[in-house]
């Protein structure tokens, strides 16, 4: 294990378990629908790939960046379009596909703001989901995991731009922050 890491939440099983289930219920709930699946840059990276590989029906994918406009450590709850995925939505059915679900600032500005570009429905995939963290509400049709109010890194999860290459998800030691 990396020594950076306090302790391990998800171990690679428990992820390709989930994830395939989460496949096997988008499979059903979408087929004949051809869906976009849009992954939220940079962090959803790693679940998108494995996601895509557990959806058995035809689909499309396509990705975007957001960039949230932090005032020192916290964010001020603004969030912004930096790459805007290529293809149209209109009359498509459209899943986004995001790491972590934790103030709800980015999910709630795409789903507000992708609703005005004419698709035919969109619903939220979120990988994890940290609800004691939450600032707005945001309805998601897909979650993976419940994870606690502690730092998360691995799997796509970064500190620092670190740590996404991780295969299992864990709690960053507050160490490494300055805790
Ligand atoms: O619910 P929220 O409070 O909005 O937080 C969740 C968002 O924050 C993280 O992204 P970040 O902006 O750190 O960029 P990254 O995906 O490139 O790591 C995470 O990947 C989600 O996109
Ligand atoms: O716990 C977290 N880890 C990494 N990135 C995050 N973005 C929101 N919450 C987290
Ligand atoms: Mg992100």
């Amino acid at each position: 294990m990396n020594q950076d890491i306090e302790r391990v939440l998800l171990s690679e099983e428990e992820i390709a378990a989930k994830v395939k289930e989460i496949g096997a219920k988008i499979s059903e709930d979408y087929a004949g629908r051809d869906p976009i699946i849009i992954s939220v840059l940079k962090g959803s990276f790693m679940f998108m790939a494995d996601l895509v590989r557990a959806i058995t029906i035809p689909c499309t994918v396509d990705f975007m960046s957001v960039s949230s406009y932090g005032s020192g450590t916290s964010s001020s709850g603004e969030v912004k379009i930096v790459k805007d995925f290529d293809n149209s939505i209109e009359n498509r059915h459209v899943i986004i596909v995001e790491d972590i679900l934790d103030s709800g600032r980015t999910l709630s500005y795409l789903m507000k703001t992708l609703k005005a570009r004419g698709a035919a429905s969109i619903a939220l995939c979120t990988f994890l989901d940290k609800p004691e963290r939450r600032v707005v509400p945001v309805e998601v049709a897909y979650s993976g995991f419940r994870v606690p109010d502690s730092f998360i890194v691995g799997y796509g999860l970064d500190y620092d731009q670190q740590y996404r290459n991780l295969p299992y998800v864990g709690v960053l030691k507050p160490s490494v922050y300055g805790e």
